[in-house]
């Protein structure tokens, strides 16, 4: 039964995908008797949180004597400190509620267990992990930020089973299917910056925006070069505009996530080539591997490969991996890894 509210909770949360940064994704549901009183969703940095959502919607329904006694499912431990807005602790308090059921701690060093002591001390009950790694999952962005002021990187890539990505001279649109590639818009929704090497903007001229959501949020735009240049190229043309970044080594690129950090870029996407995947795995900044795999066989041995610029002597030089999902998107297969490094 909390499974069930829980992931209702999380279907909320996801409602405001992409545009909650650099604040978590959080969603509640208010329940007395196995009955909704109320849903709520944190919408946007500086808006009602979730439980501050909840709370409100219920009353302006009608329901404030229904809350009473009633029990919260919230994603994430309520916060109790003064942000942009007053304490959830407070407003869950003064409402009647009696139980707080939570999916996960929040990581925040300002926040860790202190929301929970809180709640306890007013005499609420508190219980839980509920789906805790899913709860996790959702905000893995947001707790690699809060934690480590860098952003989240994920490497992405749309190969062959043989792991080519281009032809020779450059040619891969398209490799991967039309539902994988709508996969990859819900990735951008969610990612406040994405980053494509010099050769694939000068052979692609991608976009690099979101399509195909609904009320999309276009990531910043970063050009992986040794060198500044212009160019009719739609990322300098179209809306925001593009920004250089010559990380080179591992010292460079974790000056450049903390310059992003600090700029509240809470994740970013690395979308190829092969030249800029092994950069980002040589220098260990790729917190998450999503590759897509499509069923074709390119072959060719100058066709591009989706890790070119690693030239290892030894199988002790290949990055393990570990596993995390497998998905099916149309005809191709999606890959989520984390490196172990
Ligand atoms: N299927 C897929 O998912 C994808 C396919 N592609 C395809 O892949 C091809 C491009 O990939 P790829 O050829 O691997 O190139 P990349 O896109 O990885 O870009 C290479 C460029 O990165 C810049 N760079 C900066 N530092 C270095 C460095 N130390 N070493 C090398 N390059 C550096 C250079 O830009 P500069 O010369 O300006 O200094 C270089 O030309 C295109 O054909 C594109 O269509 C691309 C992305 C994804
Ligand atoms: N070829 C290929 C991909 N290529 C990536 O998508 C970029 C194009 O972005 P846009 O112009 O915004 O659509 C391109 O430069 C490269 O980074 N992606 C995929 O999901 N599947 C594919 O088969
Ligand atoms: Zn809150």
């Amino acid at each position: 039964m909390h499974e069930k509210w829980m992931q209702r909770a999380i279907d909320n949360a996801l409602k405001a995908w992409g545009h909650t940064s650099p604040n978590p994704h959080v969603g509640a549901v208010i329940v007395k008797d196995d009955q909704v009183i109320a849903d709520g969703w944190h919408k946007k940095a500086g808006t009602h949180h979730a439980e501050k959502d909840a709370i409100t919607n219920a009353r302006e329904a009608g329901k404030a004597d229904d809350l009473v006694g009633a029990t919260i499912y919230v994603t994430l431990e309520p916060c109790c400190t003064y942000g942009r807005t007053e304490p959830c602790t407070e407003w869950i308090i003064e409402s009647g509620i009696s139980k707080v059921i939570y999916g996960c701690t929040d990581t925040n060093p300002e926040h860790a267990g202190r929301g929970f002591n809180y709640l306890l001390q007013a005499g609420v009950q508190v219980e839980g992990p509920i789906l805790e790694e899913k709860c996790l999952w959702i905000n893995r962005f947001f707790f690699k930020w809060i934690n480590d002021n860098k952003p989240y990187v994920i490497l992405k890539m749309a190969q062959t089973l043989d792991g080519k990505i281009a032809t020779e001279s450059g040619q891969s649109q398209w490799i991967t299917g039309p539902e994988a590639r709508h996969q990859v818009q819900q990735l951008r929704q969610g990612c406040d910056a994405i980053m494509v090497g010099g050769e694939t903007l000068r052979q692609d001229n991608p976009s690099l925006n979101v399509r195909e959501i609904d009320h999309p949020r276009h990531p910043q735009r970063f050009i992986w070069s040794r060198k500044e240049f212009t160019g009719d190229y739609k990322a300098f043309t179209q809306a925001g505009g593009a920004t250089f970044c010559h990380a080179q080594n591992k010292s460079e690129w974790q000056d450049f996530l903390t310059q992003l950090g600090t700029n509240e870029v809470s994740s970013l996407l690395l979308e190829g080539g092969g030249w800029l995947a092994s950069s980002a795995l040589k220098a260990q900044i790729v917190d998450e591997i999503q590759f897509f795999v499509a069923p074709k066989i390119l072959g060719g041995e100058a066709s591009r490969t989706s890790v070119s610029g690693l030239n290892p002597l030894s199988l002790n030089e290949a990055i393990d991996l570990e596993f995390l999902e497998t998905k099916t998107c149309g005809k191709d297969l999606l890959f989520i890894a984390r490196p172990i490094y």
